[in-house]
């Protein structure tokens, strides 16, 4: 039986032109024109925040003496982070929604409150490039000596739906217990597409696969293939992680489910099941955000509050008003910027050259396939520990606290 649509009766006719301009669009997902339906009251730079929803497994890699197991938790969080990104918000408003496109400069900080163990997890978000569209983020938990950073950008071609491939990676670094040295984890990013598009009720199915390479000598690797040919159910991956010196033959562990709900960790050698994960059972803990009038007038809550509002009263005629509003003030910044010969200075990330990388980075890069594609997000982002550290207020509030990551 075939899904019905979900399209509202009075957005139809919208729908199937929406559906009609998708076909020849530029790869731009930002200038896709949608249904006030299916638009988020959400801008991507909030994306960022799905990196760390359960802050436990996030700082968990840190407290671990053995690097086997220690890349095996790398793993089992990212895996677990899979469940936010990608389907929380099909899950919550039934079905994906196209969120609202960030302006240069754009800001999302947040942290999450932990226990005493835990501690605090801080946030920062920044929209760094406009054209192409590039968000870069930095989670940070001072306690526990981690940090996650990394940028990215989608490009977007059409073929029977939408394929978006990421460009970008993410960057996790710990300090092993006992020592003083830092280990690093190169994460690529998965490909996607859109289902059901022609429904009305599109949701997000991962492709191909991704790699996290580490210093440690591990490598992970995980290959998505949707509906699962065994399992028929939707969201389905398997993962090993192995020895980079004893190669993918031989996998240490092994892992499969569904990224969307739940999946076991079995010792590859004994076939046993050592851990195990369901997204239903854990909740996620909410990101504190400062009050609105505290923030920033750059902070994404604050600057997008009257679109968001009008967005949901179906008052689009306002929407199309206070974007306007935006775009024109950004243009006039970017004009001025051109006047005087200067660049719009990011509060927390700088552009680094290929050639300035770090040689330990460079190295995990080529061993992930990973190619850097500048041109594609703008440059190569990298967190400035010292801008945060020294960036002034409303925001330096919550920067101030662990951002700086005391160097
Ligand atoms: C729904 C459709 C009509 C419009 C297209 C929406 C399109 C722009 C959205 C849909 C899903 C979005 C992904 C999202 O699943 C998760 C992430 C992970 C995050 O870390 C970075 C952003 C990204 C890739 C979103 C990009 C925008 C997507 C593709």
């Amino acid at each position: 039986m075939s899904p019905q649509s979900q399209v509202p009766a009075h957005s139809k006719g919208s729908w199937t032109s929406f559906l009609k301009s998708i076909a020849s669009f530029n790869g731009d997902l930002s200038s896709l024109t949608a249904p006030p339906f299916i638009l988020s009251t959400t801008s991507l730079t909030e994306y960022s925040a799905y990196w760390a929803e359960h802050p436990a497994l996030f700082v968990a890699p840190a407290k671990e003496a053995d690097p086997a197991k220690r890349a095996l938790l790398v793993l089992k969080w990212f895996l677990s982070t899979l469940h936010q990104q990608y389907c929380s918000r099909s899950e919550k408003l039934g079905s994906e929604k196209k969120p609202l496109n960030p302006f240069l400069g754009e800001l999302f900080i947040g942290k999450w409150d932990g226990d005493a163990e835990v501690g605090e997890t801080v946030l920062v978000s920044e929209q760094v490039s406009h054209h192409p569209p590039t968000t870069a983020y930095a989670i940070s938990n001072e306690k526990n000596g981690v940090q996650l950073q990394g940028y990215n950008a989608q490009k977007a071609s059409f073929s029977s739906t939408i394929l978006v491939k990421q460009i970008g990676h993410a960057l996790y670094t710990l300090t092993p217990p006992g020592s003083n040295e830092k280990e690093q984890y190169l994460i690529t990013l998965p490909s996607l597409h859109i289902e059901s598009l022609i429904y009305g009720s599109p949701f997000v199915e991962l492709e191909k696969s991704t790699k996290i390479v580490s210093s440690s000598g591990y490598v992970a690797k995980i290959d998505y293939s949707g509906k699962g040919w065994l399992s028929g159910k939707k969201n389905t991956f398997s993962a090993s992680l192995y020895k980079e010196s004893e190669g993918e033959k031989h996998p240490i562990y092994t892992i499969e489910g569904q990224w969307s709900d739940k999946f076991s960790i079995k010792d590859a050698r004994t076939k046993d099941v050592v851990d195990t994960w369901n997204s239903k059972e854990n909740p996620v803990t909410p990101l504190a955000l400062a009050p609105l009038e505290q923030q920033d007038l750059y902070e994404s809550r604050r600057a997008w509050s009257d679109v968001a509002a009008n967005i949901q009263k179906g008052d689009m005629d306002a929407v199309s008003g206070y974007k306007t509003r935006i775009e024109t003030a950004q243009r006039e910044q970017r004009r001025l910027e051109k006047e005087e010969g200067r660049e719009w200075v990011r509060r927390f990330f700088n552009r680094i050259e290929e050639s300035a990388e770090d040689p330990q980075i460079q190295r995990l890069a080529k061993l992930a396939d990973l190619p850097l594609e500048t041109d594609k997000t703008g440059g190569i982002w990298r967190f400035d520990a010292q801008k945060a550290l020294g960036a002034q207020p409303p925001y330096h509030k919550i920067g101030g606290v662990g951002l700086g990551l005391a160097e």
